[in-house]
């Protein structure tokens, strides 16, 4: 019997906890047992295994749940390391944008969930050097949006190669609808995110390198997982933790040897002068001339800041996409309406920003399933009281939530534009653009760390999305086709699960290969 990959991941993350839960209690129970005074602690493990349940099951439920009641209000809820408070006014979330980050730092934040001295090539992230952002901004914001139109022609033939060789490798007959494939949707997901990320972070060749692909996906969730179980732990073990979760370091060990070779390849070229214009037009070509102009660079820091980066750039790129295409299904008149809209162009792929459906149907899908309940995560470095006097503890996060509204969702939800499902057409409304920021939507974050790759994600979840839809019909087993089913709860994030699979079929190929010409 094979257990699915959620059961998998389950078992890794619930073994060591519940193996560190007894043993902490025991050793509490022991050692408190001939002490009279203090009787509460035989009740800790009952109150620390209700607090791992509660948050680490149903987190995302309790956001949605508090936000609820609150009233607007800010409202708090215990994790097992610290307090969450979770603010939600327009105010606060453009104060809390506001603040610096040697108050309430977002890398802090990073540190905590992933750890990333252990899980990334030993990266020290600094709570409050702003010198974390600065290379981030230059090579995502600046140089990647800038080069998106460049790259479209390439990523929308691989993402279209790379999505039927997927097929080919899973594909099975659906036994209930004919002509349809089953695949299942977060893996595939997970792979074209990474493929076409490969394309941009280190050029067509490496791109086309099976090794290297696969390597650079299943680092991404390594990195996730062990992030998570090293929560468990004290700190000590982490180095031991981290390297029997990522089975020694597979993936990234073969990541790295890559990235060295290239790394010295791109500085290479810097040093003999190559004239810009024939340089490599990827991230790590951009991320060595950011960092060789500075006296005391080295390969293997370069190394780390392209993992991190790396790293930030699959993850929810993937699952938006998943939820991009259940939320297709669960409205299909919005499928022939995208059809209608890019096939009114020459050519879709190059039209990205003018096809409001499009974009549309990506607020919709992330306003009603996030893939994380919260954004703009803070950690306060030391205690911080809000305008309106809200305390935010040192240790403690800070937060704004994502999952504003109820599960049964209506327009009302959408305030800036209504649902297509109900209006049938596009009204062209000022704030249907997905990378807008705002309190209204703060899917990306806000302030100077507003996501700097939101450009460059809502290019290619369009250009996937668009492709797909194109070229295949999709559907879903109706026995998934109520939601919860198809997503699983950890802590904040609302993840998509492994066995879900999608049904596709080739619509007219050759329709549709012309129209993305
Ligand atoms: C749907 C996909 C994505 C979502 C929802 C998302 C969301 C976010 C959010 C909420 C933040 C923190 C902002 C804040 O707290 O104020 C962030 C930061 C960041 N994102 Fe994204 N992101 C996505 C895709 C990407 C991609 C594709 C890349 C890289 C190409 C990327 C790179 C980064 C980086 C480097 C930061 C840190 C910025 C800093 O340190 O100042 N993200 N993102």
């Amino acid at each position: 019997m094979s257990l699915s990959e959620e059961t998998q991941i389950a078992f890794a993350y619930l073994a060591p906890i519940v193996i560190f839960a007894v043993a902490r209690q025991l050793y509490l129970y022991i050692s408190s047992s001939h002490s009279s005074r203090k009787p509460w602690r035989r009740f800790q493990l009952f109150e620390f295994v209700r607090r791992i349940v509660t948050y680490h099951i149903r987190g995302a439920e309790l956001i949605e749940e508090g936000y609820q009641k609150s009233n607007g209000r800010p409202y708090r809820i215990r994790t097992l390391r610290n307090n969450l408070v979770i603010v939600s006014s327009d105010e606060h979330t453009e104060e809390l944008a506001s603040v610096p980050d040697t108050i309430l730092s977002l890398h802090a934040v990073a540190k905590d969930m992933f750890e990333p001295q252990h899980t990334m090539y030993g990266f020290k992230v600094h709570d409050k050097s702003p010198l974390n952002g600065s290379m981030h901004s230059r090579v995502l914001r600046t140089l990647l949006t800038s080069k998106i139109p460049y790259l479209l022609p390439g990523l929308r033939d691989l993402s279209l190669k790379c999505f039927r060789q997927q097929i080919a490798l899973h594909g099975k007959s659906s036994p209930s609808k004919p002509g349809f494939q089953n695949i299942p949707t977060f893996e595939v997901s997970r792979r074209l995110v990474s493929q076409i990320n490969s394309y941009c972070f280190v050029g067509p060749e490496l791109a086309q390198n099976e090794e290297f692909v696969t390597a650079a996906g299943d680092f991404a969730q390594e990195v996730m997982v062990t992030g998570e179980i090293l929560q468990f732990f004290p700190r000590a073990l982490a180095p031991i933790i981290a390297s029997l979760s990522t089975n020694f370091k597979r993936s990234e060990r073969i990541l790295v040897s890559y990235l060295r070779t290239t790394i010295l390849e791109r500085i290479r070229i810097c040093e003999d002068n190559i004239p810009h214009a024939q340089r490599p037009v990827d991230c790590i070509q951009w991320i060595v001339e950011t960092m060789i102009r500075k006296s005391d660079y080295n390969v293997d820091h370069i190394i780390q800041e392209f993992l991190a980066l790396w790293f930030g750039s699959v993850h929810q790129v993937s699952m938006s996409l998943v939820y991009a295409l259940y939320h297709l299904i669960d409205n299909p008149t919005q499928i022939g309406l995208l059809r209608e809209e890019m096939s009114s162009v020459d050519d879709w792929t190059t039209s990205l920003s003018s096809l409001p459906n499009l974009d549309r149907l990506l607020v919709e899908s992330a306003k009603l399933h996030p893939s994380d309940s919260i954004s703009m995560r803070r950690k306060a470095l030391q205690t911080y009281r809000f305008r309106d006097g809200t305390v935010v503890n040192k240790g403690d996060w800070v937060c704004v939530p994502l999952r504003r509204f109820p599960a049964k969702i209506s327009s009302h939800a959408i305030p800036s534009h209504q649902s297509s499902e109900s209006s049938g057409k596009t009204d062209g409304g000022l704030n249907t653009s997905f990378t807008n920021l705002g309190a209204d939507f703060p899917l990306w974050g806000m302030g100077k760390h507003a996501c700097p790759g939101r450009f460059y994600a809502s290019s290619i979840l369009k250009l996937l999305v668009g492709n797909i839809i194109m070229n295949f019909d999709i559907d879903i087993d109706a026995v998934y086709m109520e939601e919860k089913r198809r997503t699983f709860i950890w802590r904040t994030a609302v993840v998509p699960r492994a066995s879900i699979h999608l049904g596709v079929r080739r619509r007219d190929m050759e329709e549709g290969e012309v129209k993305s010409r």
